[in-house]
Protein backbone atom coordinates (compact mmCIF):
# COMPACT_ATOMS: atom_id res chain seq x y z
CA UNK A 1 0.00 0.00 0.00
CA UNK A 2 1.32 3.19 -0.90
CA UNK A 3 -0.14 6.86 -0.08
CA UNK A 4 1.78 9.40 -2.86
CA UNK A 5 1.62 12.77 -2.47
CA UNK A 6 2.11 14.08 -6.34
CA UNK A 7 3.44 18.25 -6.39
CA UNK A 8 0.57 19.14 -4.16
CA UNK A 9 0.19 23.00 -3.54
CA UNK A 10 -1.90 24.96 -1.24
CA UNK A 11 -2.95 28.63 -1.41
CA UNK A 12 -5.72 30.30 1.02
CA UNK A 13 -7.04 33.39 -0.38
CA UNK A 14 -3.29 34.90 -1.86
CA UNK A 15 -1.14 32.87 1.01
CA UNK A 16 1.01 30.14 0.10
CA UNK A 17 0.65 27.97 2.75
CA UNK A 18 2.10 24.56 1.00
CA UNK A 19 4.38 24.89 -1.83
CA UNK A 20 5.19 21.67 -4.25
CA UNK A 21 4.86 18.54 -1.71
CA UNK A 22 6.07 15.11 -2.68
CA UNK A 23 6.24 12.78 -0.90
CA UNK A 24 5.57 8.51 -0.72
CA UNK A 25 4.44 6.66 2.48
CA UNK A 26 4.41 2.98 2.53
CA UNK A 27 2.62 0.56 4.45
CA UNK A 28 3.97 -0.89 7.88
CA UNK A 29 5.78 2.35 8.59
CA UNK A 30 4.96 4.81 11.72
CA UNK A 31 5.92 8.74 10.24
CA UNK A 32 6.95 11.05 12.42
CA UNK A 33 5.66 14.79 11.16
CA UNK A 34 7.80 17.55 12.10
CA UNK A 35 7.46 21.39 11.65
CA UNK A 36 7.52 24.30 13.67
CA UNK A 37 4.31 26.40 14.56
CA UNK A 38 2.15 27.36 11.13
CA UNK A 39 4.72 25.57 9.42
CA UNK A 40 1.86 23.43 7.17
CA UNK A 41 1.32 20.12 8.74
CA UNK A 42 -2.36 20.28 9.73
CA UNK A 43 -2.96 22.00 6.42
CA UNK A 44 -1.20 19.00 4.74
CA UNK A 45 -2.64 16.29 6.89
CA UNK A 46 -6.33 17.86 5.96
CA UNK A 47 -5.16 17.50 2.24
CA UNK A 48 -4.64 13.95 3.04
CA UNK A 49 -7.80 13.61 4.82
CA UNK A 50 -9.84 15.18 1.92
CA UNK A 51 -10.75 17.93 4.36
CA UNK A 52 -9.83 20.06 2.06
CA UNK A 53 -9.03 20.11 -2.05
CA UNK A 54 -5.48 21.03 -3.06
CA UNK A 55 -4.59 23.88 -5.31
CA UNK A 56 -2.48 21.69 -7.12
CA UNK A 57 -1.26 18.35 -7.41
CA UNK A 58 -3.05 15.13 -6.18
CA UNK A 59 -3.26 12.74 -3.49
CA UNK A 60 -3.39 8.97 -4.28
CA UNK A 61 -3.82 5.77 -2.30
CA UNK A 62 -2.98 2.75 -4.49
CA UNK A 63 -2.94 4.43 -7.16
CA UNK A 64 -6.45 6.12 -6.79
CA UNK A 65 -7.31 9.19 -6.01
CA UNK A 66 -8.61 10.35 -2.29
CA UNK A 67 -10.58 13.59 -3.33
CA UNK A 68 -13.94 13.25 -2.65
CA UNK A 69 -13.89 9.39 -3.68
CA UNK A 70 -15.57 7.63 -0.45
CA UNK A 71 -14.43 4.23 -1.02
CA UNK A 72 -10.99 5.44 -0.66
CA UNK A 73 -11.62 8.02 2.00
CA UNK A 74 -13.03 5.58 4.41
CA UNK A 75 -9.21 4.03 4.73
CA UNK A 76 -8.13 7.32 5.82
CA UNK A 77 -8.85 8.55 9.64
CA UNK A 78 -7.53 11.74 10.70
CA UNK A 79 -7.64 12.11 14.59
CA UNK A 80 -7.07 15.44 16.58
CA UNK A 81 -8.61 17.41 19.93
CA UNK A 82 -10.84 19.91 18.72
CA UNK A 83 -10.19 23.10 20.16
CA UNK A 84 -13.32 24.35 21.39
CA UNK A 85 -14.45 22.16 24.92
CA UNK A 86 -17.05 19.63 22.95
CA UNK A 87 -20.97 19.19 23.87
CA UNK A 88 -21.06 15.65 22.42
CA UNK A 89 -23.59 14.26 25.20
CA UNK A 90 -23.04 11.09 22.90
CA UNK A 91 -21.77 7.94 25.54
CA UNK A 92 -18.31 6.53 24.91
CA UNK A 93 -20.09 3.35 24.32
CA UNK A 94 -22.42 4.97 20.96
CA UNK A 95 -19.20 6.93 19.70
CA UNK A 96 -17.30 3.35 19.52
CA UNK A 97 -20.54 2.31 17.86
CA UNK A 98 -20.63 4.74 15.06
CA UNK A 99 -16.97 4.02 14.64
CA UNK A 100 -17.45 0.90 13.98
CA UNK A 101 -20.36 1.70 11.57
CA UNK A 102 -18.31 3.99 9.31
CA UNK A 103 -15.11 2.47 9.20
CA UNK A 104 -15.27 -1.39 7.97
CA UNK A 105 -12.23 -2.18 9.62
CA UNK A 106 -12.87 -0.62 12.89
CA UNK A 107 -12.05 -3.50 15.44
CA UNK A 108 -14.48 -2.99 18.63
CA UNK A 109 -13.58 -5.21 21.21
CA UNK A 110 -9.78 -3.75 20.42
CA UNK A 111 -11.48 -0.03 21.29
CA UNK A 112 -13.28 -1.07 24.40
CA UNK A 113 -9.55 -2.93 25.46
CA UNK A 114 -8.28 0.54 24.74
CA UNK A 115 -10.49 2.28 26.45
CA UNK A 116 -9.88 -0.25 29.75
CA UNK A 117 -5.83 0.49 29.33
CA UNK A 118 -6.71 4.44 29.38
CA UNK A 119 -9.32 3.86 32.13
CA UNK A 120 -12.04 5.86 30.74
CA UNK A 121 -15.35 5.12 32.10
CA UNK A 122 -17.80 4.16 29.07
CA UNK A 123 -20.69 4.92 30.60
CA UNK A 124 -19.80 8.70 30.34
CA UNK A 125 -20.77 11.03 28.18
CA UNK A 126 -17.86 12.55 25.53
CA UNK A 127 -18.61 16.13 27.06
CA UNK A 128 -18.50 15.02 30.59
CA UNK A 129 -14.69 13.73 30.60
CA UNK A 130 -11.63 15.97 31.46
CA UNK A 131 -9.81 17.10 28.18
CA UNK A 132 -6.95 14.13 28.17
CA UNK A 133 -9.98 11.63 28.31
CA UNK A 134 -11.18 12.96 25.33
CA UNK A 135 -7.52 12.83 23.91
CA UNK A 136 -7.19 8.96 25.05
CA UNK A 137 -10.57 8.21 23.24
CA UNK A 138 -9.90 10.16 20.62
CA UNK A 139 -6.52 8.17 20.03
CA UNK A 140 -8.38 5.14 20.78
CA UNK A 141 -11.09 5.65 17.63
CA UNK A 142 -8.06 5.90 15.25
CA UNK A 143 -5.88 2.90 17.02
CA UNK A 144 -9.08 0.86 16.83
CA UNK A 145 -10.33 1.77 13.47
CA UNK A 146 -6.97 0.03 11.82
CA UNK A 147 -7.55 2.12 8.72
CA UNK A 148 -5.16 1.89 6.24
CA UNK A 149 -3.90 5.59 6.71
CA UNK A 150 -4.20 6.82 10.22
CA UNK A 151 -3.21 9.93 10.91
CA UNK A 152 -2.50 11.92 14.71
CA UNK A 153 -2.47 15.39 14.83
CA UNK A 154 -1.21 16.00 18.20
CA UNK A 155 -3.77 13.91 19.58
CA UNK A 156 -1.45 13.71 22.73
CA UNK A 157 -2.32 17.17 24.11
CA UNK A 158 -4.22 17.43 27.06
CA UNK A 159 -2.75 13.59 28.08
CA UNK A 160 -0.55 13.31 31.39
CA UNK A 161 2.89 11.73 30.97
CA UNK A 162 1.23 8.01 32.12
CA UNK A 163 -1.13 8.52 29.85
CA UNK A 164 1.32 9.84 26.32
CA UNK A 165 3.10 6.34 27.52
CA UNK A 166 0.75 4.28 27.32
CA UNK A 167 -0.59 5.68 23.87
CA UNK A 168 2.76 5.54 22.79
CA UNK A 169 3.06 1.39 23.63
CA UNK A 170 -0.59 1.37 21.98
CA UNK A 171 0.74 3.06 18.69
CA UNK A 172 3.57 0.90 18.50
CA UNK A 173 1.02 -2.58 19.22
CA UNK A 174 -1.56 -0.97 16.67
CA UNK A 175 1.26 -0.77 13.75
CA UNK A 176 2.08 -4.48 14.59
CA UNK A 177 -1.68 -5.35 14.16
CA UNK A 178 -2.25 -4.39 10.57
CA UNK A 179 -0.06 -3.28 7.56
CA UNK A 180 -1.20 0.16 7.59
CA UNK A 181 0.60 3.78 7.63
CA UNK A 182 0.72 5.75 10.56
CA UNK A 183 1.00 9.45 10.82
CA UNK A 184 1.98 11.33 13.82
CA UNK A 185 1.78 15.13 14.17
CA UNK A 186 3.90 15.96 17.00
CA UNK A 187 5.93 18.90 19.11
CA UNK A 188 7.04 16.45 21.58
CA UNK A 189 10.25 15.08 20.09
CA UNK A 190 12.05 13.84 22.69
CA UNK A 191 9.39 11.32 24.01
CA UNK A 192 8.23 9.96 20.71
CA UNK A 193 11.83 9.81 18.52
CA UNK A 194 11.50 6.04 19.46
CA UNK A 195 8.19 5.64 17.61
CA UNK A 196 9.43 6.92 14.19
CA UNK A 197 10.76 4.38 11.07
CA UNK A 198 10.85 7.71 9.14
CA UNK A 199 10.80 11.31 9.61
CA UNK A 200 8.89 14.18 7.40
CA UNK A 201 10.02 17.92 8.45
CA UNK A 202 7.95 20.49 6.82
CA UNK A 203 9.51 23.99 7.05
CA UNK A 204 7.77 27.21 5.85
CA UNK A 205 5.46 24.95 3.45
CA UNK A 206 7.99 23.13 1.87
CA UNK A 207 9.52 19.16 2.48
CA UNK A 208 12.70 19.67 4.53
CA UNK A 209 13.41 16.32 4.49
CA UNK A 210 11.98 12.66 4.62
CA UNK A 211 14.70 10.10 5.93
CA UNK A 212 14.34 7.09 8.08
CA UNK A 213 14.89 7.94 11.50
CA UNK A 214 18.48 6.24 12.06
CA UNK A 215 19.86 7.83 8.66
CA UNK A 216 18.86 10.95 9.90
CA UNK A 217 20.24 10.49 13.32
CA UNK A 218 23.83 8.97 12.10
CA UNK A 219 24.53 12.33 10.61
CA UNK A 220 25.81 14.13 13.78
CA UNK A 221 26.88 12.88 17.44
CA UNK A 222 26.71 14.40 20.93
CA UNK A 223 29.87 14.72 22.80
CA UNK A 224 30.53 16.00 26.73
CA UNK A 225 33.28 16.36 28.86
CA UNK A 226 35.40 19.11 30.77
CA UNK A 227 34.74 22.58 28.78
CA UNK A 228 37.49 22.95 27.79
CA UNK A 229 38.29 19.35 25.69
CA UNK A 230 34.96 19.62 24.17
CA UNK A 231 35.81 23.13 23.03
CA UNK A 232 39.57 21.99 21.64
CA UNK A 233 37.94 18.66 20.20
CA UNK A 234 34.88 20.43 18.18
CA UNK A 235 36.98 23.71 16.79
CA UNK A 236 36.29 23.36 13.03
CA UNK A 237 33.27 21.01 13.15
CA UNK A 238 29.74 22.11 12.43
CA UNK A 239 28.59 22.43 15.91
CA UNK A 240 24.90 23.07 15.97
CA UNK A 241 24.04 22.92 19.17
CA UNK A 242 26.25 24.13 22.72
CA UNK A 243 25.02 23.30 26.26
CA UNK A 244 26.63 23.79 29.60
CA UNK A 245 25.85 21.45 32.46
CA UNK A 246 27.98 22.81 35.52
CA UNK A 247 31.60 22.29 34.52
CA UNK A 248 30.07 20.05 31.52
CA UNK A 249 30.02 21.31 28.00
CA UNK A 250 27.74 19.08 26.08
CA UNK A 251 28.25 19.73 21.95
CA UNK A 252 26.03 18.80 19.09
CA UNK A 253 27.86 18.06 15.72
CA UNK A 254 26.68 17.63 12.30
CA UNK A 255 29.42 15.16 10.68
CA UNK A 256 30.45 11.69 11.08
CA UNK A 257 33.52 10.72 13.56
CA UNK A 258 36.57 8.32 12.23
CA UNK A 259 38.42 6.11 14.21
CA UNK A 260 41.02 8.01 14.85
CA UNK A 261 38.93 11.08 16.41
CA UNK A 262 37.20 8.47 18.61
CA UNK A 263 40.53 7.42 20.42
CA UNK A 264 41.15 11.19 20.66
CA UNK A 265 37.73 11.69 22.34
CA UNK A 266 38.32 8.49 24.73
CA UNK A 267 42.02 10.04 25.70
CA UNK A 268 40.19 13.34 26.66
CA UNK A 269 37.68 11.46 28.66
CA UNK A 270 34.67 12.72 26.46
CA UNK A 271 31.58 10.82 25.99
CA UNK A 272 30.10 10.28 22.27
CA UNK A 273 26.41 9.33 22.11
CA UNK A 274 23.93 9.65 19.57
CA UNK A 275 22.14 12.67 17.95
CA UNK A 276 19.21 13.98 19.25
CA UNK A 277 16.14 14.43 17.07
CA UNK A 278 15.15 17.33 18.82
CA UNK A 279 18.26 19.00 18.54
CA UNK A 280 18.50 18.41 14.74
CA UNK A 281 15.01 19.87 14.36
CA UNK A 282 15.47 23.06 16.51
CA UNK A 283 18.93 23.39 14.52
CA UNK A 284 17.67 22.79 10.71
CA UNK A 285 14.25 24.70 11.74
CA UNK A 286 16.03 27.79 13.18
CA UNK A 287 14.54 30.88 11.56
CA UNK A 288 17.20 32.88 12.07
CA UNK A 289 19.35 30.76 9.57
CA UNK A 290 16.75 30.67 6.53
CA UNK A 291 16.04 35.16 7.00
CA UNK A 292 12.95 34.62 8.66
N1 LIG B 1 -8.17 28.78 7.18
C1 LIG B 1 -7.03 29.45 7.05
N2 LIG B 1 -6.99 30.69 6.50
C2 LIG B 1 -5.84 31.35 6.35
N3 LIG B 1 -4.63 30.85 6.70
C3 LIG B 1 -4.60 29.63 7.24
C4 LIG B 1 -5.78 28.85 7.44
N4 LIG B 1 -5.42 27.66 7.99
C5 LIG B 1 -4.08 27.70 8.14
N5 LIG B 1 -3.58 28.88 7.70
C6 LIG B 1 -2.17 29.29 7.70
O1 LIG B 1 -1.41 28.24 7.13
C7 LIG B 1 -0.15 28.13 7.76
C8 LIG B 1 0.03 26.69 8.18
O2 LIG B 1 -0.87 26.36 9.21
P1 LIG B 1 -0.98 24.90 9.80
O3 LIG B 1 -2.11 24.88 10.79
O4 LIG B 1 -1.02 23.92 8.70
O5 LIG B 1 0.44 24.79 10.56
P2 LIG B 1 0.96 23.70 11.58
O6 LIG B 1 2.31 23.27 11.08
O7 LIG B 1 -0.03 22.61 11.79
O8 LIG B 1 1.16 24.57 12.90
P3 LIG B 1 1.02 24.23 14.48
O9 LIG B 1 2.22 23.42 14.83
O10 LIG B 1 1.08 25.58 15.11
O11 LIG B 1 -0.27 23.51 14.71
C9 LIG B 1 -0.15 29.13 8.91
O12 LIG B 1 0.58 30.26 8.50
C10 LIG B 1 -1.61 29.48 9.10
O13 LIG B 1 -1.76 30.81 9.52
Amino acid sequence: MTLKINNVSLNIKKETILRDISLELEAGKIYGLLGRNGAGKTSLLSLIASYRKATDGSITLDGKKVYEQDDVMQHINFLYNPKETSTENDKITEYIESGSLFRSDFDEAYAYRLLDTFDIDTDKSYSALSQGQQAAVNATLGLASLSKVTIFDEVTNGMDAPTRELFYGEVLEAANRAERIIILSTHIISEMEHLFDDIIMIHNGQVLLHEPTFELLEKGYTIAGKAEKVRTFTENKNVINVKFLGALQIDTVLGTITQEEMETAEDNHLDISPLKLQEMFISLTDKKKDGK
